[in-house]
């Protein structure tokens, strides 16, 4: 099996900070995870710059990640940023993480109606647009070019639109900008969305994560207490392979599967109605099926949904009787099903 980022994250697991007793990667100090070609690189941040046990770590380390067949490992640290950036946002009860492994199977415009549904169905919500490299919140939502303010404390206010809390990256950095950035700086922009935003009070965040498993999704699960993911794919083998090792990450990161949530699963035929199943049938369900958590329902391939995030005006807002917007109101009353489930199994027992 290749050498991958994920693969040396889940060796990582298996070392141990000689003095918390924990492992590297629960304990947040694994600050970023490089492979290129048989070579790795590690960032790792110790409780203190001064730490005795650097040493024995870096053994640890070489020896966890010879397995995986490294040519060379890179070890350097970082350090004094502890107790680890972990924690839960003040004021928001859950964050929800939206995924896809393959690019394009719609997790976007998912992300921005499931918070819609979710609003819809009473709850306070925020859209955080974390996809770095192709930030579309903003269009989605008609907030393209929209200026931001800041409260007294000077903290950014996310901005707003059809009764929900919105921020994109696009909204900050010129389009294009963040395309160049690599972990650190990566890793610092997302804790200042999170941290240096006044999301108020919120029942849920939903971050729309960049396609695929990387630096966003390592970092998010750092930077905070992540309730639960959400799993896009589209019916087609090639989108759930991908959509398998998305589950994946979120699993190493300690982030529950709330869901597998079908897009496109058949085309809608707007002059006769007919439903064809272009990628095929089934694929979501049977991938939920094998990742033991629910399916949350199909979204058909609609012209009008389509339409609708070209223009601004999520289908949410535009049909919001319309059989798609049916699908993602179901979808969320089952996602908020799953995370009081995942709650209540959280809770310490007394
Ligand atoms: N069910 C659907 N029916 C019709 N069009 C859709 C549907 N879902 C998404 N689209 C369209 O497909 C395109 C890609 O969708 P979107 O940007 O949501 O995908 P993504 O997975 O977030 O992409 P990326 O990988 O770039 O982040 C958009 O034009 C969107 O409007």
């Amino acid at each position: 099996m290749a050498l991958s980022e994920e693969r040396v994250l889940e060796a990582l697991r298996t070392v141990m900070d000689p003095e918390l007793g924990k492992d590297l990667v629960s304990l947040g100090m694994v600050g970023e995870v490089r492979v290129e070609g048989g070579r790795v690189d590690l960032l790792v941040n110790l409780t203190t710059p001064a730490c005795p046990l650097k040493g024995q770590i870096e053994a640890d380390i070489k020896r966890a990640l010879a397995p995986l067949g490294a040519e060379e490992v890179r070890v350097r640290f970082g350090g004094g940023v502890r107790p680890p950036e972990r924690y839960a946002l003040p004021g928001v009860k859950h964050v929800v993480a939206v995924a896809s492994g393959k690019g394009g199977v719609g997790k976007s415009t998912v992300a921005a109606n499931l918070a819609l549904a979710l609003s819809r169905e009473g709850a306070r919500v925020g859209l955080l647009d974390a996809d770095l490299y192709g930030p579309s919140q903003a269009k989605m939502f008609g907030l393209e070019g929209a200026r931001l303010k800041v409260d007294q404390n000077r903290r950014i206010l996310p901005l707003e639109a059809h009764g929900i809390k919105v921020l994109s990256i696009a909204n900050i950095v010129p389009p294009g900008q963040a395309l160049a950035w690599r972990g650190p700086i990566l890793h610092g922009t997302l804790k200042q969305f999170l941290e240096d935003v006044n999301w108020g009070e919120l029942d849920y965040l939903v971050v729309d994560l960049p396609p695929g498993t990387g630096d966003v999704q390592l970092s998010l699960s750092q930077l905070t207490q992540v309730s639960g993911g959400v799993i896009v794919t589209t019916p087609q083998e090639v989108a759930l392979i991908d959509a398998e090792r998305a589950a994946d990450m979120f699993r190493k990161l300690q982030i529950p599967v709330l869901g597998v949530l079908e897009n496109m699963s058949f085309f809608l035929c707007p002059h006769c109605g007919k439903p064809t199943p272009i990628f095929g049938e089934g694929g979501g369900k049977r991938l939920a099926e094998r990742l033991k958590t629910r399916f949350l329902g199909e979204v058909p391939l609609t012209l009008a949904l389509r339409e609708s995030g070209d223009k601004g005006v999520p289908i949410l807002v535009q049909d919001p009787e319309g059989e798609e917007a049916q699908a993602f109101l179901r979808a969320a009353r089952e996602l908020a099903a799953a995370l009081s489930v995942q709650t209540f199994l959280t809770l310490p027992m007394v």
